[in-house]
């Protein structure tokens, strides 16, 4: 069972597509990282998943549940925190919880219990006027926490944070799927975020889901390394000519991408090749694939699509 599915999802806006076709296969127990640019669909893919607005055409299971045939069922599964965390700050963090708390008809101890996963028990006797950013939003966590949903919907939920406050978020989030014995998704523009604590990532652009994958799986493939060389056109051109897949990107720095596990024996035959052509090669370091590069990859290019078969 998966903690997402959905199938052709697409909602429009005046005829203009904005989520097109998307097939999300999340599954369960996992932190999930939904990446894309401004525009791209995030946040109405997620309005989507939550009931919030109806789709044109498609389907949405959560936690095996179909949205349109199960909608109670469906969204009993979920929490989530989609607009930044929205609460009285007149009363302490303990009475915010328990007023949703009641509204959900939900035991006393549902507030302890949430308090304890965001590390919140002391803080809990304080206004939340008093709060910092970061304390409020991990209070919202806590409050989509209520119930125990299976799978739990954050959008942005560092936005505005301070260092500090990231960190704390991160490390909950990264927590998450083990205490809840579920899904997190997460929706973030930021890469590197996403590197850290997501285990799969899907990339959105122009309303279409253009990479789904485990985050591993991303991050493998070809490795690259960056040559510093007197001349890098001209290296870089040699390189190509002795089939290889290099490419300048400054006057003198040449990026050679490697196949998978050739890292090695690739650089070193391109070292050869260039210092026998009289290049002056002073540096070589390996650059690990990051998000940011196949974001790069796949956003910059028209073409390329690297959706796997579920
Ligand atoms: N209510 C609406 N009416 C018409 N167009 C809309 C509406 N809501 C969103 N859009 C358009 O749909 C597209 C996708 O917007 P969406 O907010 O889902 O993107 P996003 O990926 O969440 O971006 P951001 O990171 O900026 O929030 C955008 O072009 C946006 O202008």
């Amino acid at each position: 069972m998966l903690a997402i599915e959905t199938e052709h999802l697409t909602k429009r806006y005046s005829g203009r597509t904005v989520v097109d076709d998307v097939a999300l296969r999340v599954p369960m127990r996992c932190v999930y990282g939904f990446l894309g640019p401004n525009g791209a669909g995030k946040t109405t893919t997620m309005r989507l998943l939550l009931g919030l607005l109806r789709a044109d055409a498609g389907t949405i299971r959560l936690v095996g549940r179909d949205l349109a045939h199960r909608r109670r069922d469906a969204l009993a599964q979920v929490g989530a925190f989609v607009e930044s965390a929205s609460l009285y700050d007149h009363l302490t963090g303990y009475a915010n919880l328990d007023t949703t708390r009641r509204l959900l008809n939900l035991p006393q101890g549902e507030i302890d219990r949430v308090l304890e996963i965001v590390g919140m028990r002391d803080a809990a006797r304080a206004r939340a006027g008093t709060y910092s950013l970061g304390m409020k939003q991990r209070l919202a966590l806590a409050r989509a926490l209520l119930g125990a949903p299976k799978l739990l919907l954050l959008d942005e939920p560092t936005n505005g944070l301070d260092p500090d406050g990231i960190r704390a978020m991160r490390l909950l989030i990264r927590a998450l799927p083990e205490q809840i014995g579920g899904t997190v998704f997460v929706s973030s523009h930021l890469l590197n975020e996403v590197e850290h604590i997501a285990d799969h990532a899907g990339m959105m652009r122009d309303g279409r889901l253009v990479v789904q994958d485990e985050v591993r799986m991303l991050l493998g493939g070809s490795a690259t390394v960056a040559m510093t060389i007197n001349e890098a056109e001209a290296g870089a051109a040699l390189l190509r000519a002795r089939s290889m897949d290099a490419a300048a990107l400054d006057d003198q720095t040449i990026r050679l991408r490697c196949q998978d596990g050739a890292l090695i024996q690739q650089t070193a035959m391109a070292n050869r090749i260039l210092v026998e052509a009289d290049f002056m090669v002073s540096a070589i370091v390996p650059h690990a694939r990051t998000l940011e590069d196949v974001y790069h990859d796949t956003l910059t290019s028209a073409t390329s699509d690297y959706r796997r078969p579920a």
